[in-house]
């Protein structure tokens, strides 16, 4: 199926990075199978209320839909259901706006059935206003032509369809709950097993899910699962968890997240709060960015103020600047809990394990125990579990140089050299 021919079309109202937001818009656009034929945009104090462009804009817009004949615009800013309806009408196109269609985008991309929910429960909560807003306006034009029995008819419509909406978000919600309910569980249980948790984070279209990848493929305890990897904003929307184990025997749990995007819905953000619950408990997030795009600041003080919307509180970070073999750095480069690298380069991949290993197991100790021939069954136990660095049989049983968790420690002190 070919692309839908759009025209982008943004207001510049004293906008810091106008540009780049119109960039990104592009390629928003391109995510939800669109292609943009023509863009359209004005610098304003302020978008006008009713109409968003000022009047002679309008007027251009409606000759280039015409020219292109192009039968969708779509709006960088999120629209009143007013300035749609009024573009709408000024142009006989269609006009979807930033949130509408982030909307889309999540909803044709979500597969489990938790982030359709939660797609699903953003929906409706962008509906939910704009059913008062157009209804009401409805009731307006209605009352203006007379009949007192037309408006009651209109207010019973309008009630009726917001108490649809209203039941089906309860249901939603509901539904949520019962999957989170799961959820906690599960993660009640990693915590009683201690097992070390990192998530990669970051702005979409970063290379966490390729990250993810390498890390699985070299460390995974199950090689088959990869994630889906593509060059397209939103490719991973749902949180998925890999167990890895890192040299050593050192057991982690990976999540791969959800990317962040500027000017994210809100509505988006509250509906991935329970998805991004992964970040949000880990004991180590690695935000990766794309130090190959120019506007990699602006990125990365978006992944800060998103992390700090949802509520994750400040973690142990390792901030990674991948792509670095789009760029003219060396790599790997380590500076303190800075690597660039590139997810290409299986020494890059080394290096950011190392820092990995660092972090999360800072709390192991390195201790000799002599193991007794009796107690033979320790000595696979410590194999099994820990990170074994030298092993002797001597007369008196086996000596081994182990690092381990001091609270496991406590378990084999009694061998203790
Ligand atoms: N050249 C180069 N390309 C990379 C590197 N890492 C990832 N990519 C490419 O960048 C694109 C996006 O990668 P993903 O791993 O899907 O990015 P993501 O951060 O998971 O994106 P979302 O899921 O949308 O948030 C893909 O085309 C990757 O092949 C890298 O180190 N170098
Ligand atoms: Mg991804």
């Amino acid at each position: 199926m070919e692309p839908t021919p759009v025209i982008t079309i943004g207001l510049n109202v004293n906008h810091p990075h106008f540009d780049y937001s119109m960039e990104e818009l592009q390629q928003l656009v391109v995510a939800n199978h669109m292609t943009s034929v023509a863009t359209l945009t004005q610098k304003l104090d302020h978008p006008d209320a009713g109409t968003y462009f000022g009047k002679g804009k309008l007027t251009e817009l409606t000759d280039l839909v015409n020219g292109t004949g192009a039968s969708t615009i779509v709006a960088n800013d999120e629209l009143s259901p007013s300035q749609i309806r009024n573009i709408e009408t000024a142009t006989s196109a269609t006009v979807i706006d930033r949130t509408g269609l982030i909307l889309e985008i999540f909803a044709n991309r979500a597969r489990t059935k938790e982030a359709k929910l939660q797609v699903q429960l953003a929906k409706l909560r962008y509906q939910l206003p704009r059913l008062r807003t157009s209804a009401s306006q409805r009731l307006d034009q209605q009352a203006a032509g007379g009949g007192l029995a037309n408006r009651g008819a209109g207010e019973t419509q309008l009630e009726l369809n917001r108490r649809t909406i209203e039941r089906q978000i309860t249901h939603v919600r509901h539904e949520l709950k019962e999957l989170q309910r799961a959820y906690t569980t599960q993660s009640k249980r990693r915590k009683e097993n201690q097992v070390k948790t990192v998530a990669l984070v970051g702005y979409t279209n970063a290379g966490k899910s390729t990250i993810m990848n390498q890390l699985v493929r070299r460390f995974g305890t199950n090689e088959a699962k990869q994630v889906f990897v593509k060059n397209m904003l939103f490719a991973t929307l749902d949180t998925s968890v890999r167990n890895l184990e890192l040299p050593g025997n050192k057991q982690v749990l990976a999540s791969d997240t959800v990317g962040f995007v500027s000017d994210l819905p809100h509505k988006l953000v509250e509906a991935f709060k329970a998805t991004l619950a992964e970040a949000a408990e880990a004991d180590l997030l690695i935000q990766v960015v794309d130090y190959s795009d120019p506007n990699q600041e602006l990125m990365m003080e978006t992944t800060t103020n998103t992390l700090k919307a949802i509520g994750v509180p400040d973690l142990p970070m390792i901030t990674v600047f991948n792509k670095a073999d789009r760029t003219g750095s060396r790599f790997p480069e380590r500076t303190g809990a800075n690597l660039i690298m590139s997810a290409q380069d299986p020494a890059s991949i080394n290096e950011l394990v190392t820092m990995m290993s660092e972090q999360l197991f800072a709390d192991y100790v390195q201790k000799t125990y002599l193991i007794p021939f009796t107690a033979g069954d320790l000595v696979a136990d410590l194999n099994q579990n820990f990170d074994v660095q030298a092993t002797a049989y001597e007369a008196a049983g086996t000596k081994l140089t182990v690092a381990l968790p001091a609270t496991a420690a406590a378990r084999y002190h009694q061998y203790e050299l």
